[in-house]
């Protein structure tokens, strides 16, 4: 674990994920240079599929054939339905590029072999993880993205919730998310915390209070977003109204 949190802010939503979008191309081109591969974890929310969006427009040096890409959290419902953040994200990027199918890690669909029983569907992700680490017990990926709610909510770790308590489970089902739908699969705070970089895309005067929660070191319980740390680097990318109650 580290302490390296580092905050960019920039003028508005697009100027951020313009700017992540050209750092995580750098991060997954020296992936790919030095262990021939990268893994990425993808986020739903306006700007983290703003950025993939951005990525589509333009990836660099990317080769998608070797992207592992794995998901944070999912909405429970049927395969194909718009709110999957899976469905977003292939419409925004994935559709677009030449990723490799065998290397994209969707999670469980919620009329799948799993129906009815989310918690289920996280078992079978956690074991999707596990084949795919190396060495530990999930993968040490490269770039975890997230996006944050108002209340401080990541993946969906909701505040004062079983999911965002849970200290052991890398993955878990969520039958009384406050956002709707209810029911959920999403990765804990201890899978977010095998990643080597943790990057929050948040934008919004309504987020302000919470981002300057979390960075200031807020109660995981209270503010999950504050127990998101990446082992090498935790990175805040925020417009101007998302860093407004931060200390000079
Ligand atoms: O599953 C969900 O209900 C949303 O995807 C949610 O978790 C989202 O990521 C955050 O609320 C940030 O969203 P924005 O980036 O749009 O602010």
């Amino acid at each position: 674990m580290t302490d390296s949190v580092s905050v960019q802010t920039y003028d508005d939503a697009e100027a951020l994920t313009t700017a992540a979008a050209r750092q995580i191309i750098d991060v997954i081109v020296a992936a790919q240079r030095d262990r021939d591969s990268a893994s990425i974890v993808l986020t739903g929310g306006g700007n983290g599929i703003g950025l993939l969006r951005t990525l589509r427009a333009d990836s660099g040096a990317i080769d998608w054939s070797k992207v592992d890409i794995f998901w944070g959290d999912e909405r429970f419902v049927p395969a194909g339905h718009p709110d999957r953040n899976e469905v977003q994200a292939h419409e925004a990027l994935l559709d677009h590029v030449p990723v490799n199918p065998a290397r994209l890690h969707p999670m469980p669909y919620g009329d799948g072999a799993y129906a009815g029983d989310p918690d289920a569907a996280a078992h079978a992700y956690e074991h999707l993880l596990a084949a795919h680490a190396d060495g530990g017990p999930i993968p040490e990926f490269d770039v975890h993205l997230l996006g944050m709610g108002g209340e401080g909510h990541v993946n969906s770790l909701f505040p004062d919730t079983d999911a965002v308590r849970e200290d052991t489970r890398f993955v878990v089902g969520v039958t009384d998310s406050p956002k709707p739908p209810a029911e959920r699969v999403t990765l804990t705070l201890p899978a977010i915390r095998r990643a080597r970089r943790v990057w929050l895309l948040v934008a919004g005067a309504d987020k302000a209070e919470a981002v300057a929660a979390a960075i200031g070191g807020a109660n995981p319980l209270d503010v999950p977003a504050a127990g998101a740390l990446g082992t090498e680097e935790t990175v805040w990318f925020l417009d101007r109204a998302a860093a407004s109650r931060l200390p000079d």
